[in-house]
């Protein structure tokens, strides 16, 4: 048996409603259960795994999944249903990067039948994530301006200035702590990734996989004219592990200390921290996602159709 998480603010689209009951029609086994405010999708994954459901599928944006994911990480291993994604928000970058469908009817039957793939779940302190955690620049902007760090970061020499000009970017002197490494910058950008993209569509760890049991980290910094702006965009192509202003490096964990308070995003739900600490647990979830999905370094195992 299935069950649908469905953020309430997509409750009522008729688009939803055909899906389930075209899926249902179709012979699938389907329950849904309707959020009315923060934290009861974290609470009705939580209470599925209690009840034995073997298949939650979180439907909302990146936010409603973030939640999902903490719900079911408060189960026992055993208890822990599988997840799917029927993906309803504005970014999605998690089930776009996955390769999942966006089309409702599609992506809940993807959700319900797709085999499932263990994944690693991160943590930073005692929040767990799936995607993505950023910190400092665009982690204040979030998904409401996706294209800001697309033209920093990608485009030509015109869209750099006016993008710096229009932005009124800050510098944040930071320590960032990792085993065999220890890095002190005047941080710009810090992306630990578990998937690649965030933002609406920035690969910003673009090598990332799900299941390899590591973070990729990018670090951008020291960029504090435009020279050194365009220096970074140069080392960014080629991702040195130790650069002037770009560090992209593996790991199982880290640790973050600045001088003030930051704004972290975590599966782009923002936050404010001064420090923290990530953890990642290897093959904590178990995904739907797509067979020839790219965000896995290893092949789909036979036979995980059911719970985690
Ligand atoms: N019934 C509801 N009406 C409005 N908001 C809700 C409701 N239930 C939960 N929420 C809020 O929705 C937020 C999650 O939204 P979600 O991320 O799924 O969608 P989105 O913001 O549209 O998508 P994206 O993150 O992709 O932009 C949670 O923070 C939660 O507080």
């Amino acid at each position: 048996m299935a069950r649908l998480i469905l953020n309430g603010k997509s409750a009522q689209l008729p688009a939803v409603r055909e899906a389930v009951f075209a899926r249902r029609e179709a012979g699938d086994d389907i329950e849904v259960r309707v959020t009315w405010e923060q934290g009861d999708a974290a609470r009705l994954a939580e209470q599925a795994g209690r009840e034995g459901v073997e298949r939650v599928i979180a439907g909302g944006g990146d936010g409603t999944v973030n939640e999902v994911v903490n719900g079911l990480m408060r189960l026992s291993p055993e208890q822990r249903p599988g997840l799917g994604i029927l993906p309803l928000g504005s970014a999605n970058d998690l089930a776009t990067s996955l390769g999942l469908p966006l089309d409702a009817e599609s992506a809940l039957a993807s959700a319900l039948h797709l085999p499932l793939r263990r994944v690693d779940v991160p943590r930073l302190d005692d929040w767990h994530f799936l995607n993505m955690a950023t910190v400092g620049f665009g982690a204040d902007i979030t998904s409401s301006t996706p294209k800001t760090l697309k033209r920093l970061l990608g485009a030509g020499a015109y869209s750099l200035i006016g993008a710096v000009k229009a932005l009124d970017f800050q510098l944040h002197p930071a320590v960032l702590r990792w085993e065999g490494g220890e890095r002190r910058a005047e941080v710009f950008m810090l992306a630990i990734g578990n998937g690649r993209q965030s933002g609406g569509g920035q690969a910003l760890t673009p090598d990332a996989s799900l299941d390899d049991g590591l973070l990729d980290v990018l670090l951008l910094h020291d960029v504090a004219s435009l020279a050194r702006l365009r220096a970074m965009r140069h080392e960014l192509a080629s991702r040195p592990a130790r650069g002037r202003h770009v560090d992209a490096f593996r790991t199982d964990g880290l640790a973050f200390e600045a001088g003030e308070e930051l704004p972290v995003t975590l599966d782009g739900e923002p936050l404010h921290r001064r420090g923290f600490q990530v953890a990642i647990s290897p093959g904590a979830l178990a995904l739907a996602a797509p067979p020839d999905c790219p965000l896995f370094s290893r092949p789909p195992q036979a036979g995980s159709r059911g719970r985690a």
